[in-house]
């Protein structure tokens, strides 16, 4: 009897167990498909080893964009494969300045430990110098921040190898060594990427999505932009040691002499120094020793006194000099089904503003947000539809820091022109006037408030202040004649940086948006705020 009831129990028990689960797993299904949005388990595990046709994107490139990126993307569950040309800590001259505001997206990403055990340097001003000793000191307004807040000077390599370090411990993202030659197009859409490994071997590699962030240098932007690269000037870049900056924690813009420069420190012994060569000069040769000369003649009379001697013995060791074209390139990306081109291979600008990264790192966050409610990326059409806006959610941020390079550039390249000398002259007295002024552009120049609203105001007020301050020292026919002038070529200036990311584009993105549906609006909105 007993033996009866036990397997009579049993038999009812077991089936209903088994049963409730099944119903469980069914409504769950059904609950996940009829919801448009994507119930996505973070970390979802998939077989990284396998090319099994699970692959939601292909990232090529892990540099800054495209690891930080990739961890974005595999938090929100997706499955990536990042194909990389050189695993290896990269050992660069770009990138080693992160402006707060680009702190803040990072902190957005959940990133903000890549920044930790680098020997950072905390920045929270620039000292601009002048001709004749003149400096003034421009702080970033960071007070409504929380303390953790403030501009980062590091070695750009040790930053990347941090967000891959970070890329490779999450299970849902294939890190591999490859370079990739070219997109897989087949009647219009990209299917993939064709790579050559480590070893040698060309592999084909598949997935809905190919997001393309290979770098200024990019061979792969010919096949998803039409943006022609202007190089605008050249850059040598020097390691000085055992010296101190005269103002700690601050970066310095010297603007006398004939080649501006930049400097800052990237760890606690080192301090880069970035000495910018405007045309029509062209790069002295490092072999022959020209470079040496030039540094010594041309470039240390500018240097501070206390950092002339650590200068002096960097421009003498020849293997250490670095040098770089500056590309310059407004965005002009065809939108093709299955692709998007993001970073340094999508747009550049002027690095004397270090914006490069912040630009790069808001992207991500809008391209977050735009793919976080797609469930797949299936459709490679409606998915190119969708990522249209890309373009234009990313322009109030993107237009306003490569606009203030382009003119800042402008501004500190040397000219002979009286005008372009009175320009330089009304922006740093502008710079030197504090308050709602002097905050309001270091706002703007370290991206905490990169509004093109605001730069429209800030390029209007300097107008202003250089008409005044002009007429106050000629106040005759020849001052008003003069304001023309000055008038004429700062506009000659902005205007076709302006022109270039489109006007329409970063003062009335709204327009352009408008048949949209509204949560995408408010996104907008969002960023603008
Ligand atoms: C001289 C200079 C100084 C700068 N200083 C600053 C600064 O202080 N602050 C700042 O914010 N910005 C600065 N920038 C800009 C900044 O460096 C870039 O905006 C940023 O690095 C862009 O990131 P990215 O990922 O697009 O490109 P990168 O960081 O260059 O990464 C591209 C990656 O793609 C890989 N790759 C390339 N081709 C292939 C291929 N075919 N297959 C696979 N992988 C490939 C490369 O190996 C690399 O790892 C500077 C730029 C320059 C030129």
């Amino acid at each position: 009897m007993e033996m009866i009831d036990e397997y009579g129990l049993c038999t009812l028990i077991i089936p209903s167990f088994f049963g409730l689960i099944l119903l469980y797993i069914n409504i769950r299904r059904k609950i996940s498909k009829a919801s448009n949005v994507a119930l996505i388990k973070e970390h979802e595990p998939f077989d990284v080893s396998l090319d099994d046709g699970k692959t939601d994107v292909i990232i090529v490139g892990a540099g800054v964009a495209g690891s930080a990126l990739a961890c974005t993307l595999a938090k929100d569950g997706r499955r990536v494969h990042v194909i990389e040309r050189d695993l290896s800590e990269p050992d660069r001259i770009v990138g080693e300045l992160l402006q707060p505001g680009g702190y803040l997206k990072l902190l957005d990403l959940g990133l903000e430990d890549c920044v930790k055990d680098i020997d950072a340097q905390r920045i929270v001003g620039q000292a601009i110098y002048k001709e004749e000793g003149k400096h003034t000191v421009v702080s970033y307004p960071l007070q409504k921040f929380h303390a953790d807040v403030f501009a980062r000077c590091f070695h750009n390599g040790r930053f990347v190898q941090k967000m891959r370090e970070k890329a490779a411990t999450l299970p849902n993202i294939r890190l591999e060594q490859g370079t990739v030659t070219s997109l897989i197009e087949e009647k219009g859409i990209v299917k993939g990427v064709n790579y050559k490994t480590k070893d040698g071997r060309q592999l084909n590699a598949y997935a809905p999505l190919t997001i393309v962030c290979d770098g200024c240098f990019s061979n792969l932007r010919r096949y998803l932009s039409n943006s022609k690269v202007d190089t605008t000037c050249s850059i040598v870049g020097l390691i000085l040691k055992d010296c101190q900056l005269q103002y700690t924690n601050h970066a310095a813009l010297i603007m006398s002499g004939s080649s501006p420069m930049t400097i800052y420190p990237i760890s606690s012994s080192e301090i880069r120094c970035m000495v910018l060569i405007p045309p029509p000069q062209k790069l002295p040769s490092i072999a022959n020793g020209e470079m040496f000369n030039f540094l010594k003649t041309v470039v240390a009379p500018q240097v501070p006194p206390e950092l002339k001697d650590a200068f002096l013995r960097a421009a003498a060791d020849k293997g250490k000099i670095r040098t770089m074209q500056i590309r310059n390139m407004a965005v002009d990306c065809r939108t093709t089904p299955g692709s998007l081109l993001i970073g340094d291979a999508s747009n550049m600008r002027h690095p004397v503003t270090g914006g490069g990264m912040t630009v790069a790192l808001s992207d991500i966050l809008v391209l977050r947000d735009l793919l976080r409610p797609l469930r797949d990326f299936n459709d490679p059409n409606a998915m190119c539809k969708h990522l249209q806006r890309f373009y234009i959610l990313r322009k109030p941020l993107a237009s306003t820091i490569n606009t203030l390079a382009g003119v800042l550039f402008q501004v500190v390249c040397p000219s002979l022109d009286p005008t372009r000398k009175e320009i330089r002259e009304a922006c740093y007295s502008y710079l030197t006037l504090g308050g709602i002024f002097s905050n309001g552009v270091s706002a703007i120049f370290g991206g905490l408030n990169p509004s093109p609203l605001s730069l429209a105001f800030h390029f209007f007020a300097m107008g202003l202040y250089a008409t005044a301050r002009l007429l106050l020292q000629f106040p005759s026919p020849m001052g008003a004649w003069r304001v023309a002038k000055f008038l004429y070529v700062a506009f000659g200036m902005i205007f076709p940086i302006i022109k270039a990311e489109g006007i329409r584009q970063m003062f009335f993105p709204a327009t352009l948006l408008a048949y949209y549906r509204a949560p995408v609006v408010a996104q907008l909105i969002d960023l603008l705020n």
